[in-house]
């Protein structure tokens, strides 16, 4: 799906070769990451993270959760206070994880970084891995997405009927927006920071995990290279999960009329926005 962008700058001359825009210890890569009750999870992952890729950023985005995953937080920015590395976003209240997503990546695009990221909190996605999503970026993709449904990629331990959720969602979304990607709801993906600036925060319509879908889609409609690499996801081993019956309602209901949307301009009903 090649599509000659270049997110940081624009359209890029045809021939020309990528430069590299996250360094190999994650310089130039925001790391964020939305908790809720996730106050066990969060020491490993950070430091995991800090380990693998010293020169990353880390933003957690806190919506006020009840056993205190934010003042953990707070803690381990203080002791990283000297390299400066990890920040806190505080929020009110539990608001979804598509809206603490979009509060992150608004923090991210008011600093100069060139790759923003999303990664699970708690070890669903493994840090280590990031450098795959790092090397498609180098290599020219605008948003390099970690994939369970390629060749390569690998579930552990994740139970049969999250597994069969999640198939069941990606095959219904590829039939309903026609877009080619195996793993549209993934939630280990790498943007380069003119993707989001070109979509426009304020154009995202879901609050819950069809935001993944919601932005790759959008992603791809703007002609975007997107591209996928196999990783391997984990289930979490603490914690529990927060999808709900309302998520999986939202995501049925958006991709129905995104799909309705996207046909009726085809046949020129509708303007393309
Ligand atoms: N701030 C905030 N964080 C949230 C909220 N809801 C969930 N989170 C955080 O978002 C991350 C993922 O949530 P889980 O509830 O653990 O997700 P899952 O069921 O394991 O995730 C699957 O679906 C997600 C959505 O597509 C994917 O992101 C993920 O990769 C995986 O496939 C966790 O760090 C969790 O604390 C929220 O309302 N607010």
């Amino acid at each position: 799906m090649a599509s000659g962008i270049d997110a940081t700058t624009g359209p890029r001359p045809s021939g020309d070769s990528p430069t590299p825009v996250v360094g190999n210890d994650g310089t130039g890569a925001l790391v964020v990451v939305p908790t809720f009750n996730e106050r066990d999870n969060l020491p490993v992952i950070v430091e995991r993270l800090q380990k693998a890729l010293p020169g990353a950023h880390l933003l957690v985005v806190d919506d006020s959760s009840p056993d205190g995953t934010g003042e953990v937080a707070d803690e381990l920015a203080r002791a990283d206070a000297e390299a400066g590395r990890l920040h806190v976003l505080h929020r009110k209240e539990k608001d979804g994880l598509g809206k603490a997503y979009l509060a992150g990546f608004a923090w991210g695009l008011a600093r100069d970084y060139p790759v923003i990221v999303e990664m699970d909190a708690d070890g669903s996605h493994a840090p280590e891995q990031l450098h795959r999503l790092f090397e498609a970026i180098n290599a020219g993709a605008d948003l390099a997405i970690g994939s369970r449904y390629v060749p390569g990629g690998e579930l552990v331990n994740w139970p049969k009927h999250r597994e069969f959720l999640s198939r069941g969602a990606n095959t219904y979304a590829r039939l309903a927006l026609g877009a080619k990607i195996n793993d549209i709801t993934a939630g280990f993906r790498a943007y380069r920071r003119g993707v989001l600036e070109k979509i426009g925060l304020d154009s995202v319509e879901s609050a819950g995990y069809c935001f993944q879908i919601d932005l790759a889609w959008r992603t791809v409609r703007a002609g975007f290279d997107v591209r996928e690499v196999p990783i391997t996801f984990t289930e979490r081993e603490i914690g529990v999960s927060k999808m709900s019956g309302g998520v999986m309602s939202e995501a049925f209901t958006m991709v129905a009329r995104w799909g309705i949307q996207s046909r009726l301009e085809r046949l020129g009903v509708l303007r393309n926005k």
